[in-house]
C-alpha cells in the first residue's frame, strides 16, 4: 500500500474545560475520497480545522509525507498542499471565474516597468481546469454571483488545484444543493480523486457518502469510533456507529 498523504497522530483540542477531540489517529491517503461522518458535536469540523491550520492541536502531531508539521495559520496549511473548502466557499460575487480561480495571485507580465494581467493564460488554464473536471460552465467570463450551487462548486475545486492542494477537504459541499447539482459534484468529488489528490468529505448524508467515499470514519463524542472500508459496511451500520448503539461503540463507552 502506498504511503498516506498525512498521517493524524493522537490528536487533542480542549477548548477551556471542554476536550473537543481526544486520541484521534487517522491517516489519509492520495486517491481516496475519506468521508468524516458524526453527529452534531462530535468534533468533525474542530478536526478539519486542525488539518487546515485554523487551529492548532492541544496534543498529538500532523505529518505530511513522513515530516512532522505545525501549521499557525491557514497559510501554512496551503503552503503544504492542504485546501479547504467550507460551505460558505468564499467566493468574490462579482468577480470572474478566472479571477475567482487566480485571487490574490495573479499572473502577470511587466512591460516597461507596468504590470499587466496576463489574462489570456489565466483564462486558458482555468478553461483546462474546467475540462478536467468535466465541469461545463456555459459563460466562464460572467460574474460567479450569476453560477449555481454546483458550478460555484466547481469554482471553489478550481481554485483549490490552481493552488497545487495535494488534500482537499471538502465540508457538507451539498448541503444546499438541488439533486442534479449534488449529482455533479459527487462527481467532481471522484475526480479529484482520481487525479490523485486526497480527499477529505464531510457529510451528514449517509447515502451520498456511499455514492462517493473509499472509507469511512466516524467520530463520537470527541473520539473516532469505527474506520470501515466502504465497501464492507453498510448504511445500518454506519448509523449505529453514528448513533453509539453499535456493540464495538458500546464497548469503547463502557463506564471502566
Ligand atoms: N471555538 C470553540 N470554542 C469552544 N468550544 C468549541 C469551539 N469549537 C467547537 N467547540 C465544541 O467542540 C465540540 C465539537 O464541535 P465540532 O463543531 O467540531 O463538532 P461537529 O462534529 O463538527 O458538529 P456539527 O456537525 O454540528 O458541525 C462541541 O462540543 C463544540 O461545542
Amino acid at each position: 500500500m502506498t504511503e498516506p498523504f498525512l498521517v493524524a497522530r493522537n490528536i487533542a483540542k480542549r477548548f477551556g474545560a471542554l476536550t473537543a477531540l481526544a486520541n484521534v489517529d487517522l491517516e489519509i491517503r492520495s486517491g481516496e475520497v475519506l468521508a468524516l461522518l458524526g453527529d452534531n458535536g462530535a468534533g468533525k469540523s474542530t478536526f478539519i480545522k486542525i488539518l487546515a491550520g485554523a487551529h492548532p492541536p492541544s496534543d498529538g502531531e500532523l505529518v505530511i509525507e513522513g515530516s512532522p508539521v505545525a501549521f499557525s495559520s491557514p497559510k501554512d496549511a496551503a503552503s503544504s498542499g492542504i485546501a479547504t473548502i467550507f460551505q460558505e466557499l468564499a467566493l468574490s460575487e462579482n468577480l470572474s471565474i478566472a479571477e475567482n480561480v487566480f485571487l490574490g495571485r495573479e499572473l502577470k507580465r511587466s512591460i516597461l516597468g507596468i504590470p499587466f494581467l496576463k489574462r489570456k493564460e489565466m483564462r486558458q488554464r482555468v478553461d483546462g481546469l474546467l475540462k478536467e473536471l468535466d465541469a461545463h460552465i456555459s459563460d466562464p467570463e460572467a460574474p460567479v454571483g450569476s453560477l449555481s450551487g454546483g458550478q460555484r462548486q466547481a469554482v471553489a475545486i478550481c481554485r483549490a488545484l490552481n493552488l497545487n492542494a495535494r488534500l482537499v477537504i471538502m465540508d457538507e459541499p451539498t448541503a444546499a444543493l438541488a439533486v442534479a447539482e449534488t449529482r455533479k459534484v459527487l462527481a467532481l468529488t471522484r475526480r479529484l480523486a482520481a487525479r490523485g489528490c486526497a480527499v477529505v468529505l464531510i457529510s451528514h448524508n449517509i447515502s451520498e457518502v456511499f455514492e462517493v467515499a473509499d472509507r469511512i470514519v466516524v467520530f463520537r463524542r470527541g473520539r473516532k469510533v469505527a474506520e470501515r472500508l466502504a465497501a464492507e459496511t453498510n448504511h445500518e451500520e454506519v448509523v449505529s456507529l453514528i448513533t453509539g448503539a453499535h456493540p464495538d461503540v458500546r464497548a469503547l463507552e463502557k463506564p471502566n
